[in-house]
C-alpha cells in the first residue's frame, strides 16, 4: 500500500522528511477549506479527555492515510487516537501529530494550527530523537513553518497552486529564510487561569510584566508561538497549582515545537530543566513548557527551581 510521491523541490533535503511536508503543505489546504462545515462536536471525547470537533476528527483521517502511505514512514500517532497506527510494510520513521491545534477557536473564528513531528523511533520518546518538525498556522493566510534542528524557514501555502500555476507550482512561496528570535523580546503568553498559577508562575510573569512586556495570548498553541517567534519573547503553558503537568501534550506539543523555537535560536524548558531530558512513558502524556527567548526563559526557570 506504500507509494512514494513525485520530489519536489527539497524543503529540508532528506527525502522522507521532505515527502511529509509535501503531504502535510497539500493536506493543509484542504483542510482549511473543509473547516466551515465541521464546527460541530462529535460524540465522546479524545485520549486526553478533551471534546472533539468534527473538524478534528476530519483532519486527523486525511493525514493519517496520507502520511502513513509514504515509503519510510512506520507509524501515525495523534492526539485524537488513543494509539499509534503501523504501516503493513514498516518504515525508520514515526511521525505524531496534533492535527488541529486550538479548535476551540473555530467558532470565534480565531487562528489554529497542525503541528508535525517526524522522531527516528516510536512514540513515545524523548524529544532528542525528533528529526523535524513543522507547524501550520490557519490565520489571515496559511503558512508553513519547518526545521530540521539546524534552522527554521517559514513558507507562505498556497491552495490548488500544487496543480500548476507558475512561479509557486510547489504550493509554497519562501517568505522568511533562517528564522531566528529578535534580541530584543516584546511579547509574553502564558496559558492557564491566573488564579490556577503557582506562587512562582505569578511571580515569573509580573517579572515580564515589569520588563515592559506585552501580553498576546489567543488561546492556540501555534498561533501563539508564531507572535514570539516574530517579535521575541516568551511562550508557556506552566505547571498549575493543581495539575503540575499542566495542559499541553510532551510528543505532540511541547516537543516538536521547543525544537524548532531552539533552531531559531531559542530555548525550550519544563520549568526545570532541559525538555528534552523528559522521556515520558505514555503516549499522552502531558508537559509543563516554557519556551522562547533563552535569558526570558533561563529567568523563569530560575525562579521555578
Ligand atoms: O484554553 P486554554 O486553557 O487557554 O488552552 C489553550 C491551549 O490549549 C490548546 O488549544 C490545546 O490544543 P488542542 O486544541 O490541540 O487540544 C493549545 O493550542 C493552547 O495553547
Ligand atoms: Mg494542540
Ligand atoms: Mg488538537
Amino acid at each position: 500500500m506504500s507509494q512514494q510521491l513525485p520530489p519536489s523541490a527539497d524543503w529540508i533535503g532528506h527525502p522522507t522528511v521532505d515527502a511529509v511536508f509535501d503531504v502535510v503543505r497539500d493536506t493543509a489546504s484542504e483542510v482549511r477549506e473543509a473547516l466551515p462545515e465541521r464546527r460541530a462536536y462529535v460524540e465522546g471525547h479524545n485520549p486526553s479527555g478533551e471534546k472533539v470537533r468534527a473538524a478534528d476528527e476530519y483532519a486527523d483521517e486525511l493525514f493519517c492515510e496520507r502520511l502513513l502511505a509514504l515509503e519510510s514512514v512506520g507509524s501515525y500517532a495523534s492526539e485524537e487516537r488513543e494509539s499509534a497506527r503501523t504501516a503493513d510494510d514498516g518504515g525508520e520513521f514515526h511521525l505524531a501529530l496534533d492535527p488541529l491545534d486550538g479548535s476551540s477557536n473555530l467558532t470565534s473564528n480565531n487562528p489554529m494550527g497542525t503541528i508535525v513531528s517526524v522522531y527516528d523511533e516510536p512514540v513515545p520518546t524523548t524529544g532528542d530523537h525528533l528529526v523535524a518538525a513543522a507547524f501550520v498556522l490557519y490565520g489571515p493566510n496559511t503558512t508553513m513553518v519547518v526545521s530540521d534542528g539546524d534552522s527554521v524557514d517559514e513558507y507562505l501555502i498556497e491552495a490548488g497552486a500544487a496543480e500548476g500555476s507558475g512561479e509557486d507550482d510547489d504550493g509554497r512561496k519562501l517568505l522568511r529564510e533562517g528564522l531566528t528570535l529578535p534580541d530584543d523580546p516584546t511579547v509574553y503568553a502564558f496559558g492557564g487561569r491566573r488564579p490556577d498559577w503557582t506562587d512562582d508562575v505569578t511571580e515569573a510573569v509580573e517579572a515580564l510584566e515589569d520588563d515592559r512586556l506585552k501580553l498576546r495570548y489567543g488561546g492556540a498553541f501555534i498561533a501563539d508561538v508564531m507572535q514570539v517567534l516574530t517579535h521575541g519573547g516568551v511562550f508557556a503553558y506552566p505547571e498549575l497549582a493543581d495539575t503540575p503537568e499542566g495542559k499541553l501534550r510532551y510528543c505532540f506539543e511541547c516537543a516538536p515545537v521547543g525544537f524548532v523555537v531552539e533552531a531559531a535560536g531559542g530555548r525550550v524548558s519544563d520549568g526545570y530543566g532541559d525538555l528534552f531530558e523528559t522521556d515520558p512513558d505514555r503516549l499522552h502524556e502531558r508537559s509543563p513548557v516554557y519556551l522562547g527567548n533563552e535569558e526570558l526563559v533561563d529567568r523563569i526557570e530560575a525562579k521555578l527551581s
